[in-house]
């Protein structure tokens, strides 16, 4: 007998467990499909592990910072006890999770789930039927199409690794190519950064990738600019990288050139649902072209940038329209951050925006390195750039560079999202001196 349910969810990532969560605690019959890790990237294999890593890399760096300044330090990270750290977290995330869906009333099975037909899915030998579908099935890395990219690896295969090699080559300019390589500096392995232009880190301002990209390479980063890499060769010392004019051993090689959707193995073809690497393409109400199968998180071609908050921000929107609410998705600012070396992060309108409208939009630098937050802890690059409304003479973006930037960038949006003037920032009073009660100096 095929069974049946309100809704199906593919995917148990963190946008997927939160439909299937929510939609079961109000009442409907869910089941939710997962192929390899429950709990998806985030925690297996992205966000999580990723900082577990990053608090040690962290902790050493703004120790090293403080050497010769009263704290005496001879620190080094030792690969192997910070793995062993990282995976003792990383190994309860998916049979815990797992638990966690089926004690809460939710069927659960395991395997790759296809469309048969608009409302039925098949998951290896099991055929279910459902009223509602969301496909919340993520994305994969991208891998360039170069001789030997057999020999490439992902950030998936850098979050596990049993050793730091010696030497790495990372090829891209992205979230994950900066904080990849800001871990490994920082481990002891000596690093290449390899992007094909000379802007990496593109939606964020100039002048702080430019003061990271200028930190890391203080800190040993090789950063090399405007190479498009055509092979990869394995010889008897490790890989060879080979460009245009670029040649280079390294002990391995990583691609983090970006990130494509699982949603073509899902046979959308056959039930009439467009969709491009970017995700199954959606409405306002994050329907695809069948109007009850919709998605949610990294997988869906939506506006929203591809992080956790955003694929649970829509997950529960969704969830909404699934029960009957019938309003258009509105989003609010995200914030984003690349937990790199020092941390950069930006909301809200960004600089990058604002140069597209100078009439409206005045762009505030602050060079922040001598305020005390940052002279106290022996900061080298610290910048913050404000985008203010000129019309409403507000703050309404903002982009940081500092060790502090992931705790101002959500005090700045919140401030942002309630729309507070300088007048009314004045007016609450933060513990000194801290990174909140730097704002008030800022605004
Ligand atoms: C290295 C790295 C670091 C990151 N760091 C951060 C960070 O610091 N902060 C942040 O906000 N975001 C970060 N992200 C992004 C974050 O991980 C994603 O935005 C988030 O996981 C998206 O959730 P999701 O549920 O949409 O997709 P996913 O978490 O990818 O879950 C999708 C799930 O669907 C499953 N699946 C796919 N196809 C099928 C199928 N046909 N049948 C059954 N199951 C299927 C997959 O196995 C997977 O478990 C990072 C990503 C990476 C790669
Ligand atoms: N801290 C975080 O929130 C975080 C961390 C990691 C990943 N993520 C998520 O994962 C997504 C993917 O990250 P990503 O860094 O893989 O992708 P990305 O899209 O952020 O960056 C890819 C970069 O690679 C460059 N590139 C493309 N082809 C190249 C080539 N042939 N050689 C060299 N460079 C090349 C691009 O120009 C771009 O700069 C992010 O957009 C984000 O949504 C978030």
């Amino acid at each position: 007998m095929v069974e049946k349910y309100d809704t199906v969810v593919i995917g148990a990532g963190p946008a997927g467990t939160a439909a299937a969560s929510s939609l079961k605690a109000q009442g409907q019959k869910v089941a939710i499909v997962e192929e390899d890790l429950w709990g998806g990237t985030c925690p297996n294999r992205g966000c999580d592990p990723k900082k577990i890593l990053y608090t040690a890399v962290e902790a050493k760096e703004r120790a090293d910072l403080l050497a010769d300044q009263g704290l005496n330090t001879q620190n080094s990270i030792n690969w192997a006890d910070l793995m062993a750290n990282k995976r003792a977290y990383t190994q309860q995330i998916s049979p815990g999770t797992h638990k966690s869906l089926k004690n809460n009333g939710i069927e659960t099975l395991t395997g790759h789930a296809h469309f048969v037909d608009p409302h039925t899915i098949k998951v290896g030998q099991q055929t279910i039927e459902a009223q509602n579908v969301v496909i919340a099935t993520g994305l994969r890395p991208r891998m360039l199409d170069i001789k030997g990219k057999e020999f490439l690896q992902t950030s998936t295969d850098f979050l596990d690794l049993d050793e730091m090699p010696a030497s790495i080559t990372i090829l891209g300019g992205g979230y994950v190519a900066f904080e990849l390589a800001g871990i490994a500096a920082s481990a002891g392995a000596k690093v290449t950064l390899i992007h094909h232009n000379n802007r990496p880190l593109k939606a964020f301002p100039e002048k702080l990738v430019k003061k990271l990209c200028d930190q890391l390479s203080e800190n040993g980063v090789e950063i090399v600019f405007n190479q498009e890499i055509t092979e990869i060769q394995k010889d008897t010392e490790g890989y060879r990288v080979i460009g245009n004019d670029f040649n280079r051993q390294t002990d391995a090689v990583f691609a983090a050139v970006g990130r494509i959707a699982n949603v073509d193995q899902l046979g959308l073809d056959q039930i009439g649902v467009d969709y491009s690497t970017k995700g199954v393409k959606v409405n306002n109400h994050l329907q695809s072209d069948v109007s009850h199968i919709y998605a949610v998180g990294d997988s869906a071609a939506s506006p929203a940038p591809k992080l956790t908050p955003a694929a649970g921000y829509e997950a529960n929107y969704v969830v909404g329209q699934i029960l009957g609410d019938r309003t258009e998705i509105e989003y609010p600012y995200i914030p984003t951050i690349v937990f790199s070396l020092p941390k950069m992060a930006q909301v809200g309108i960004t600089v990058n925006q604002a140069r597209e409208d100078i009439e409206r939009y005045e762009v505030k630098t602050v060079d922040m390195k001598d305020w005390i937050t940052y002279k106290r802890q022996h900061e080298k690059q610290v910048l913050v750039q404000l985008v203010i409304d000129q019309k409403q003479d507000k703050v309404v973006g903002a982009s940081c560079l500092s060790m502090e930037a992931d705790e101002m960038i959500n005090y700045l949006a919140l401030l942002i999202k309630h729309g507070y003037s300088a007048k009314e920032v004045s007016q609450t009073l933060f513990n000194y001196p801290t990174t909140a009660s730097d704002i008030q100096y800022l605004y």
